[in-house]
């Protein structure tokens, strides 16, 4: 079974919160229609009252069993801009500023999932990536066990002429725009564990470059390389090829030419890019040349997920995203579970089936 398709029965079977910011966009307002419709999620949609109406009715669209809050006059505007001047103050936030903040949607959806009204949220299909991913980071802010936040993209291959089939991590696409060796091991490991939540495969890591085990010299192929070995001395057991061509990656045939020791023997599932230039430049030529389906940007290191859109995107891409934002929900309540029964000193093995 393809693994978005999965995602959605077991969304389907937990449902969620999702909460979406952009309801004024038509393709927001059907996937929030068929999220509804298909069981797989709880939906708010934030923003002007009347102009989400004029939307749907424009569209057809049935909002009925969606949740609509305009925050210009929601009871929890007050507290909202309470919590996000105690956020920012020190950034130099004052309370007048806050509370003109929490009037836009994306930053009021942000809150609603900090403060525990939602499990997840979307957006990204109107707003830019670096406006969704800095509310993000700002607002939700990074999950403890990660040092930084980056993106992946799940990309399904499932077209009769693709010889690689099933899903791929693709990592990172859409944030982190020149990362260093350490920043670059740290998107690997957490894109990894993405593989292993979502596409519920062991991860086979390639870090790519345009060189393969050092058959280039520059320092941008040594760059991969030490990333490459941050990642082995942390993660030992996790299968890691890199500096590594996107050929010897993905082709066994290659693989074995190129790199005879090979961890990951061309089969890689996790393919991470040394800059976005590459990321973002890569997975569009995959999506748009090579007909795979791009799921994403999803962010990965945040205390709960906030996942962006591409502003490209269809009403199949914002529903399979509403999808993979309730199993990220669930994923992380039980991060949570987890810290807090540590904090508690419960017994290890108590905390292992939490
Ligand atoms: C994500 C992004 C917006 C952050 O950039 P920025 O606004 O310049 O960020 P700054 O460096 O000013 O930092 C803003 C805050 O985010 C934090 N931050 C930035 N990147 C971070 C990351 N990857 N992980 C964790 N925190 C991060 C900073 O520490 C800072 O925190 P503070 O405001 O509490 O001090 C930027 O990396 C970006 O534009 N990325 C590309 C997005 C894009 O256009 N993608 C292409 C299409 S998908
Ligand atoms: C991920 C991405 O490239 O987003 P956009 O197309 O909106 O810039």
């Amino acid at each position: 079974m393809k693994a978005i398709h999965r995602i959605v029965d077991e969304a389907r079977a937990r449902p969620g919160r999702v909460v979406l910011s952009e309801g004024d966009d038509p393709r927001i307002l059907r996937a929030a229609e068929r999220a509804v419709c298909a069981g797989i999620a709880h939906i708010v949609v934030v923003g002007d009252r009347a102009a989400i109406r004029k939307c749907a009715e424009a569209e057809g669209i049935d909002l009925e069993g969606a949740e609509l809050v305009d925050p210009t006059d929601s009871a929890l505007a007050a507290g909202f801009a309470d919590e996000l001047h105690a956020l920012r103050r020190n950034k130099g936030m004052s309370l007048e500023e806050a509370r003109r903040a929490v009037l836009d949607p994306l930053c009021f959806a942000n809150l609603m999932l900090r403060l525990g009204h939602v499990d997840g949220s979307v957006a990204g299909a109107v707003r830019t990536s670096a406006d969704v991913v800095r509310t993000a980071i700002q607002v939700v802010g990074p999950d403890p066990s990660f040092k930084l936040v980056s993106s992946f993209f799940l990309m399904m291959l499932c077209e009769s002429f693709h010889s690689l089939k099933g899903g791929l991590i693709f990592s990172d696409c859409g944030l982190v725009i020149d990362p260093d060796a350490e920043a670059l091991s740290e998107i690997a490991m957490a894109a990894a564990d993405s593989a292993r939540s979502l596409l519920m495969e062991e991860p086979r890591v390639a870090m790519l470059s345009f060189s393969t085990g050092g058959s280039a010299k520059h320092a941008a192929v040594d760059k991969v390389a030490d990333a490459a070995r941050r990642v082995r001395a942390q993660r030992p057991d996790l299968a890691i090829d890199g500096d590594v061509q996107l050929d010897a990656a993905i082709v066994a045939e290659i693989a074995s030419r190129k790199i005879p020791d090979s961890q990951v023997g061309g089969r890689a599932n996790v393919l991470v890019f040394p800059n976005l230039e590459a990321g973002n430049i890569g997975y569009k030529l995959a999506e748009r040349v090579g007909g795979a389906v791009a799921i994403g940007p999803l962010l990965q290191g945040l205390a709960k997920p906030a996942n962006d859109l591409s502003r490209g995107c269809s009403v199949d891409d914002v529903f399979h995203v509403i999808a993979v934002t309730v199993m990220q929900g669930h994923a992380a309540a039980q991060r949570r579970r987890i810290a807090e029964l540590a904090l508690s000193g419960a017994p290890a093995v108590v905390r292992e089936t939490a």
